[in-house]
């Protein structure tokens, strides 16, 4: 669950939109969108807690170390920093009850589900964008957080990983986790999402997605 109330965020005393009154169920899937610069990823890191609102209130129903998970746009990474895959996947573990044994078999899996297998030891400027983001996926598919803040999940992936991306998506939306996402691709997120949240200096809409991007259903069209 994700609740804002009266929530503003941005640079000091420059809020991006007006206040955003927000409530995001359990196991509900948004999309977020707009254009560049209206603060969708500073929106996410306000969620994640990474920075602080401006005003306003923030609820989640989960505390926030090991309840939220961040995928991070992957030009915010370091790819200098002197780790390989196999580290970098490992981090999903955190705070994990696992046992030695048993995240071993896990990130295995992991592994093999996100096509990493043999990658393992390669450090993270050795990897392509598309493999170092199904790194970043398969570190998210770790955690058992409930709520999840995917920022541009698709990006860099080709169509095997984009099916593999929304195939994961929809597992963890069985599973009951809450999800925000934000891309650019609006004709795929019509075709994928039910409602998004969208920014802009002049309000924040939540709504069916199809509303806000204008685009009709198949039925609708026929109509
Ligand atoms: N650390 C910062 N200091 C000052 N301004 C910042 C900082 N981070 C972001 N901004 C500004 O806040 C605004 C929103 O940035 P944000 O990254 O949230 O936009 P976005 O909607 O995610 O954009 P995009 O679609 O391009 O990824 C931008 O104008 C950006 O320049």
């Amino acid at each position: 669950m994700i609740r804002c109330q009266h929530l503003q965020w941005g640079p000091s005393g420059q809020p991006l939109t007006p206040p955003l009154d927000l409530h995001l169920p359990s196991g509900s899937l948004s999309g977020l969108i707009g254009s560049n610069g209206c603060g969708k990823s500073s929106l996410l890191k306000i969620i994640a807690g990474l920075q602080q609102p401006l005003r306003g209130r923030l609820e989640l129903g989960v505390p926030r170390l090991g309840g939220v998970a961040y995928l991070v746009q992957q030009q915010a990474l370091d790819r200098q920093f002197p780790i390989d895959l196999h580290s970098l996947v490992s981090a999903g573990f955190w705070r994990s009850p696992l046992s030695r044994r048993e995240r071993q078999a896990r990130l295995c899996q992991v592994l093999d589900d996100w096509g990493l297998y043999g990658l393992q030891r390669h450090s993270l400027q050795a990897l392509s964008g598309g493999e170092l983001q199904r790194a970043l996926l398969a570190r998210l598919s770790l955690t058992d957080a409930q709520v999840l803040l995917l920022d541009e999940p698709e990006a860099a992936l080709d169509d095997q990983g984009q099916t593999l991306l929304w195939q994961h998506i929809r597992r963890w939306q069985a599973e009951g986790r809450t999800q925000l996402l934000v891309s650019h691709d609006l004709a795929s997120l019509g075709q994928r999402l039910d409602h998004a949240l969208q920014l802009s200096r002049s309000g924040c809409r939540f709504a069916p997605i199809r509303q806000l991007i204008g685009q009709r259903s198949p039925l609708e069209q026929v109509a």
